[in-house]
């Protein structure tokens, strides 16, 4: 597992594309017959991509948590972005369709990833946050999730917010995890941009072609940089970082949330004015 360490707003300044790409980028969570994870220390949340192929792959702990296993101390949250697959949780399986999310509470010491078929590889997207109490297991297809209209056409931001883990819907500790579908020919998300010094967020951006980029905004609103992200790569936003993004084409993304508070809603709009 590799390890991301955290920085701060006046030292992100100087920071270059390399070094914004290394420090946030996660660029190969999804590989064929493996596990990836990064671990970040911004609210020690983990992010992970698995794509089971003829066998079916164990959630290790690895040696980097010093525990047990994964979910001693932890909970997960995983949403199917390709064909269908099977978690196993304790014996008890769970067929997760594309958009379909599994939260995994804390305890759990036997969690599985397999595809229904393994001629057609599942890539299941995976986030992890520290947890305190134990959740049970839910599963939430994609229809069960809370929709939520935003945007316009006008604004080429029209999209709609699916909810799965939050204070209406799944329960978890501090996880909170959704997906926000653009309408076609809709290339904007997260304009009037935020940020929210509570939580951190991670976003994962897919269903896109090969030559697709996402131009991704990173960093305090007066002093903004961006990255370009292909299909399948996910970005790490620090607390105090705004997260927004353009795509040279249609696109979905994955949004997680860990830290201090509970409250999707708690966000700090920017005004276009103080955007740099
Ligand atoms: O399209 C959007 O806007 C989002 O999905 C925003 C995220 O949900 C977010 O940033 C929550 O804090
Ligand atoms: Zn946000």
């Amino acid at each position: 597992m590799e390890i991301r360490h955290a920085t701060n707003p006046t030292d992100f300044k100087s920071y270059t594309s390399d070094r914004l790409r290394n420090d946030f980028l996660m660029e190969n969570l999804f590989v064929p017959g493996e596990l990836n994870m990064v671990y970040s220390h911004y609210d020690r949340v983990i992010t992970g991509g698995v794509i089971p192929t003829t066998s079916e792959i164990r959630l290790d702990a690895g040696d980097k948590l010093r525990t047990e296993y994964f979910l001693e101390r932890r909970e997960i949250g995983i949403v199917n972005i390709g064909e269908k697959a099977v978690v196993t949780v304790e014996g008890e399986t769970f067929e997760l369709n594309k958009r379909d999310c599994l939260y995994v509470g804390k305890g759990n010491q036997n969690v599985t990833f397999a595809s229904a078929d393994p001629d057609k590889p599942t890539k299941l997207y995976l986030v992890s946050a520290n947890a305190h109490k134990e959740y049970p297991t839910q599963l939430m297809p994609i229809k069960d999730a809370t929709p939520t209209k935003l945007g316009s056409d006008a604004e080429s931001n029209n999209r709609t917010i699916y909810k799965y883990i939050h204070g209406d819907g799944i329960q978890s500790c501090q996880l909170m995890m959704g997906m926000t579908l653009l309408e076609p020919n809709n290339m904007w998300n997260t304009m009037p941009a935020h940020v929210h010094d509570r939580r951190m967020e991670v976003y994962l951006y897919f269903d896109m072609d090969e030559e697709s980029r996402v131009f991704h905004f990173m960093g305090e609103p007066k002093e903004t940089r961006h990255m370009l992200i292909r299909n399948e790569q996910a970005v790490l936003s620090p607390p105090w970082s705004i997260h927004s993004g353009v795509g040279t084409n249609n696109y979905t993304f994955i949004w997680a949330m860990a830290g201090e508070n509970y409250t999707f809603t708690d966000m700090d709009f920017v005004d276009m004015n103080d955007l740099r």
